[in-house]
């Protein structure tokens, strides 16, 4: 097995003028996997997956991208793909066209037009002028042309922009089985939905520097008290309890208010546990029970926003 990592960051440093946009970053991805960045806008996102494509030069740091080391020059460097800011496309050419183009520039066969166009969901457009693409339909041809040069590291940002549901299942049915076959995926998105579905681990970054880095299962919301929708087959006899339950805080949530059902409480984990044993002693069903937002969603505003604070 490869065990080289596909991206190897190490007190990354980068600026523009005064502007600090990466500060000390390290960075680890191995092989194989869907590695999500995520964090406010001007966190750094862009500046650092456009250093992964070759677009730029760290300032200070290392870097190594398919364990080859980056130098100072501006280069894809070897069997990387990927877009930053929206892909570059011709408007006045078709979608083939445009692949076709693209694999005459790199000298690569157009072999794979047909193959890449499916995946992406695009064959019934192939022959349509880029010009009156949407920025979903662009981004998935983006994609396709990325997919062309069969990349061992895929770098994109906000791929999910713009997708309808099905534009979505396609991109994300195209990354799953990149990966799958051992290709790696940098992407970043501000979808926590679509970073929890996706990735096996995340980079939360904010000002600039890493607040968090690996599996999403490390955001664990065993020390972080989260808010809980709670739907029960007696909501005033729950109510009740929720109030006598250590460590349980019942909120009025105006979305839940007009639910009568709907009781949402604030909670840690361990606490909740106990909740539920005796809301089902009591004799009361649990008909559902989530959190509010995801541990990613709570895990990354608790995260930027204590970083925010100490700048
Ligand atoms: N070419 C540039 N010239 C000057 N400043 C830049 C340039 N590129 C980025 N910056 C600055 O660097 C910081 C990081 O920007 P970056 O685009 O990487 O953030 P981001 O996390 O991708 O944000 P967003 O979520 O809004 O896309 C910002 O303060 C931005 O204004």
């Amino acid at each position: 097995m490869d065990t080289t990592s596909a991206v190897r960051a190490r007190g990354i440093g980068k600026w523009f003028g005064e502007v600090i946009a990466l500060d000390g970053v390290d960075l680890d991805v191995a092989p194989g996997q869907i590695h999500g960045l995520v964090g406010p806008n001007g966190a750094g996102k862009t500046t650092l997956l456009g250093l992964l494509l070759g677009l730029a030069v760290p300032d200070e740091g290392g870097l190594e991208v398919l364990g080859t080391p980056v130098g100072r020059a501006l280069a894809v460097p070897e069997g990387v793909a990927g877009f930053v800011d929206g892909p570059g496309l011709y408007p006045s050419l078709t979608a083939r066209q445009n692949l076709a183009a693209l694999a005459a520039l790199r000298g690569t066969g157009t072999d794979a037009i047909d193959d890449v166009l499916e995946q992406v969901g695009l064959t019934d457009v192939a022959a349509d002028r880029v010009r009156g693409f949407s920025l979903g339909m662009r981004q998935r041809l983006g994609l396709a042309a990325a997919l062309l040069t069969r990349p061992r590291l895929l770098v994109l940002d906000e791929p999910a922009n713009g997708l309808d549901p099905a534009g979505k299942k396609h991109v994300h049915g195209v990354l799953t089985r990149l990966a799958a076959d051992g290709a790696t995926v940098v992407l970043s998105s501000h979808r926590m939905d679509d970073l929890e579905a996706l990735c096996s681990e995340v980079t939360i970054l904010a000002t600039g520097r890493v607040v968090f880095s690996g599996p999403l299962s490390k955001l664990s919301t065993e020390n972080r008290e989260l808010d809980y929708r709670l739907r029960t087959s007696d909501p005033e006899a729950a109510r009740e309890l929720v109030a006598g339950a250590p460590g349980v805080r019942l909120l009025d949530e105006p979305g839940a208010r007009q639910d009568g059902d709907v009781l949402v409480v604030r909670t840690l984990v361990p606490a909740l546990d106990e909740l539920v044993a005796r809301l089902v002693r009591a004799g009361i069903g649990v008909r559902e029970l989530a959190p509010v937002v995801s541990p990613l969603e709570a895990a990354f505003l608790a995260l930027t926003e204590q970083e925010g604070a100490t700048r």
